[in-house]
């Protein structure tokens, strides 16, 4: 099970998250009408980054959970453990953030087994209740509880959607990669690249975008700040292009070398 509270480092206090559209006021709006929120987009593209930033701006302690097909209601609810004075009971992150009022946050929900989401149906309805079956409880959601799920579409398959009754059950967001400009802020505020270098990288990113490939994916905005910060350190932007922009998105040689030839366009040396 990966249970971890938020560990992203706060910039001048706040944790830095540059909008794209309206998705901080449409957060606030279901956070304020005790909506669940389901926020698709495809990796790297600030899912999680958005999600730490608006429990730091609400307040609500969060709790995320990175779901795969090993994970379990007892993952996400609790379970008795044994410790020195006989059994005992742990609250999973679900259930201390509904004991809270705080936000629990599911990555990649399709991954987790559908008799694990079902936990959620009670929790994510107007009900706001989670039963837990073991201890016999039936525990109303504090005040502030928000439960904020997430998945990347271009990873589904016929076996891993989300069940229509799960995600009826949810107000939905789509985020993408950043436009140029909000994309190149990013990278400077993530890293200390130089103006001009990060508009070049941006601009080889929207070349590499628009490559009619067989890429699974196209290149992040995670994997441009690294690149970013590899460049300000100084590492020759043509060996950054090929360590994080090339490597991480193919295996097949010739596919590296197709993106690294679209990467010389941009830088020579
Ligand atoms: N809009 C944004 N504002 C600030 N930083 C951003 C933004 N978008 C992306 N980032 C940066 O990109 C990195 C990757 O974003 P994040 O981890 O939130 O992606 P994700 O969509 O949750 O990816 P995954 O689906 O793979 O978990 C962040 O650590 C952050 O540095």
């Amino acid at each position: 099970m990966t249970f971890s509270t938020t560990s992203t480092i706060p910039i001048n206090g706040e944790i830095f998250y540059q909008p794209q559209d309206n998705e901080v006021q449409l957060f606030e709006y279901a956070y304020a009408h005790q909506l669940p929120l389901l926020i698709k987009g495809p990796t790297g593209c600030g899912k999680t980054r958005f999600v730490a930033h608006m429990a730091e701006k609400l307040g609500r302690p969060l709790y995320t959970v990175a779901c795969h097909d090993d994970l379990t209601a007892a993952d996400l609810v609790g379970r008795h453990l044994i410790g020195p004075n006989g059994t005992y009971w742990q609250d999973g992150p679900l259930t201390r953030a509904v004991r809270e009022g705080g936000i629990c946050y599911l990555d990649e929900i399709v991954e987790a087994r559908k008799d694990t989401t079902v936990v959620l149906h009670p929790l994510a309805d107007d009900r706001r209740l989670l039963p837990i079956e073991r201890t016999g409880e039936e525990l109303a959601a504090a005040e502030g509880f928000m439960l904020v799920v997430s998945y990347n579409p271009g990873y589904q398959n016929i076996l891993k959607g989300m069940k229509a009754s799960t995600r009826q059950r949810f107000v939905a967001l789509r985020l993408n990669y950043p436009d140029p400009l909000l994309e190149s802020q990013i990278l400077m505020a993530e890293s200390q690249i130089e103006q001009d270098l990060a508009v070049k990288l941006i601009e080889l990113a929207g070349s590499l975008r628009r490559l009619d490939s067989d890429l699974d994916e196209v290149v992040s905005t995670r994997l441009l700040i690294y690149a970013a910060r590899m460049m300000s350190s100084g590492m020759s932007p043509l060996a950054v292009c090929r360590c994080c922009l090339a490597e991480p998105l193919s295996d097949d040689i010739s596919t590296v070398e197709a993106l690294m030839d679209v990467a010389r366009l941009y830088f020579d040396c």
